[in-house]
This record gives C-alpha cells, structure tokens and sequence, in this order.
C-alpha cells in the first residue's frame, strides 16, 4: 500500500478509485406511464452525470396499482405504492427506486432511505373539465371527481353544491372517466398532467388559496436501502436544496398529524428570498373534517440566514433541523387550533375500520 492513500480510503470499502462513479445502476419504478416517465427523467439525469455508466429500468406492478375498486386509505395507504419496489432494492434487484414524494410514507422501514429529493415541477392541483372553466361556474350538483379527501374537503368547504365523488386509476384512466361523462369536472395534480405532455387538458390552476396541496406533491423522491452509502454519494448531484427544505417541513408536519389515520390533510411551504441572502421558509397546513363542513389553517415561517444549499454540511444540517421544527410547530398550531377533535373522530372511525395512513393522492 502507498503512503499516498488517503486516510478516508482506507476505513471505507467502497471508495477505491473503481467506485468513484457507478458502472451500473438500475431503478425500480411501478409501470404507470407517469411512474416510467418519472424513472425515465431521473435515468436521464444519472446518465448525463456518469456517461459511462449503464443506467436501466426495472418495471414492476405494486398493490396499490391492483386494487382500483376500493379506496386506497381502507386497504393500507400509501405503502402499498412502494412494498414491492422495496423488495426489489433489498433483494440487490435494483439499486435505487424513484418515487413521487407525495406517494412516499411519513416514515420509511429502517433498512431504507430517501437518498435524494429533486426539485419540485409545479405543486398545485388542476381542474380538468371539458365543459367548465372553473370550480365557481359549475352548476349546483355538478359531480366532480377525486379520492383525495384532502381535494375533496376543501372543495366542499367552498363549493357545498358540488357532489364529489370518487376517481380511482392512473392519469389516463382518470381522464377517460371524465371524457365518458361520468364528471363534470376533474381535480388532479398539475405536475402529473405536466410530465405526460397533457398540460392542455388543465382548464384551471387551483390556487394554493383554493387547494392547499399534499406534502410533498410534485417533487420527486429517490430511494435505497440506508446501508448503500455508495448510491446516496451517486445520487447527492441530483438532491435540490430548496425542494428538500420545504419538503422536509411539509413532511413533518404530516408525520405529526396524519400517521395515525386518514384525515383531509394539506401542507405547502415556500422559501422567500430576503434581503443578504437570507431566507424566509414559510409553511402553511390545513386539517379539514372529512366533510369539508370545518377546515383548520395555520401558518408559520422560520428565517434562514444563508440561502438553502449544499457544499456546507454544518448549514445544511441546521437548516433541515429548522424546517422540521417548522412542521412540528405548524402541526402543534392546527392540533391546538381544533385539529385535535377531528383526529379524535378519525381515529375512532379507523378502529372500527382498518389501520391505514393519511389518503395518497
Ligand atoms: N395520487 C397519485 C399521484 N401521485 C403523484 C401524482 C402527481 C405528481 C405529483 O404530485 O408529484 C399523482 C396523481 C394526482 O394526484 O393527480
């Protein structure tokens, strides 16, 4: 051994020169045309990173993808989008796996993490709707599909004429539903409708002021098991910082307030620029009954005093403790706010119900 070695090298069995960047790298996604096309980009992006490294596909078909009858909260939530893409990374099947963040549970299985989450397309909902403009022109029992409680709550909460009903499936499915004629309008989010090039097909952008989104929604997360050390270095290129942040208060907001049942649950945080290069992170969460006949909002913000980004770990790591003391404070607002008895009535309805997590889409 030459004494030029590098001390790192040395406690490490992964960083001789020939692990510097990877040779082959294969990603796990489910088979729906916005899962692939979301496989395909993050492929794409590592391709471009390691030229010479070979970058595939696995495909495969999860629970949640089988079960379009019933509602997904009721047969076990958001697990059941990534049980069998987990499988495959702890059977050396594949290396990483590439996720919606929305559809990725509060708290991962200990044997796995989130290596990456890239930056965010746009993260609010959508109106489709081949014969109306807008939620507001629809006409009194008007049906409108969705099986997000959350989109479903807060349209009630402002439209209680509307009838909603529920919309199962991928983007196409969900759209021929619509085309049918069994709704009058659909709600969906805008950056899946972005990804499959149908960015046309969306009559309204629904404000945050209208639909606060899900936690997370429109960003892209990437998995692999906590011990690959060597994937989560591969991967760190592709992290966005500000994506990240914002996520990450989003997500502890709702591992506080919705891991225990299914509730209407939103959260949307956004970073300010101010003045010196510092930063403002502003959370907002809502917490709605069921019914949309109550709808609790709270908002707090954090300054930051360096602009999110990487190269310094020590910022970096405040600045994540930061955000999740965000989610934890926004959340601590709503249950205080009058979050606390609609969990309450939640709960109960889930004990005589299944165990299940806060609803998908
Ligand atoms: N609920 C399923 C799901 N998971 C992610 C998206 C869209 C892309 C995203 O939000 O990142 C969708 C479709 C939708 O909600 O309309």
């Amino acid at each position: 051994m030459s004494f030029s070695t590098p001390l790192h090298a040395l406690s490490s069995p992964v960083s001789d020169a020939s692990q510097a960047s990877p040779s082959r790298l294969i990603i796990a996604t489910r088979e729906s045309r916005l899962a692939l096309w979301q496989a395909e980009h993050v492929r794409e992006r590592l391709q471009r990173l390691y030229p010479d490294c070979q970058v595939e596909l696995l495909g495969m078909t999860t629970r949640g993808d089988q079960i379009l009858d019933r509602s997904l909260a009721k047969v076990g939530g958001k697990g059941l989008f990534i049980k069998e893409l987990e499988v495959a990374l702890a059977a050396g099947a594949a290396d990483l796996a590439v996720h919606s963040l929305k559809d990725v549970p509060m708290q991962l299985e200990p044997d796995f993490s989130l290596a990456a989450i890239l930056e965010r397309a746009d993260p609010r909902d959508a109106l489709v709707s081949n014969d109306y403009a807008s939620l507001a022109e629809l006409p009194a029992g008007a049906i409108v599909g969705t099986s997000s409680m959350r989109r479903a709550a807060q349209i009630s909460h402002q439209f209680p004429a509307l009838r909603i009903e529920p919309l199962r499936g991928n983007l196409d499915t969900r759209l021929a539903k619509l085309d049918r004629g069994e709704y009058q309008a659909i709600v969906l989010a805008a950056a899946g409708l972005k990804r499959l090039g149908l960015a046309q097909r969306i009559r309204a952008i629904l404000p945050t002021e209208q639909s606060l989104p899900a936690p997370a929604q429109g960003a892209l997360g990437i998995e692999c098991l906590r011990q690959r050390t060597d994937i989560q270095r591969w991967l760190a290129p592709l992290q966005d910082p500000q994506t990240t942040l914002c996520a990450s208060a989003e997500r502890a907001l709702a591992r506080l307030l919705g891991g225990s049942c299914q509730v209407p649950l939103a959260a949307y945080a956004q970073l300010l620029p101010q003045g010196q290069g510092s930063a403002k992170l502003i959370l907002r969460g809502l917490v709605a009954a069921p019914t949309g006949q109550s709808i609790i909002q709270e908002q707090a913000s954090v300054m930051l005093d360096t602009w999110p980004c990487l190269p310094d770990q020590a910022v970096w790591q405040a600045h994540l403790t930061a955000a999740d003391a965000l989610g934890q404070r926004v959340a601590a607002a709503l249950l205080a706010g009058g979050a606390a008895p609609i969990l309450e009535a939640c709960l109960q309805a889930d004990n005589t119900a299944q165990p299940s997590a806060s609803s998908i889409p």
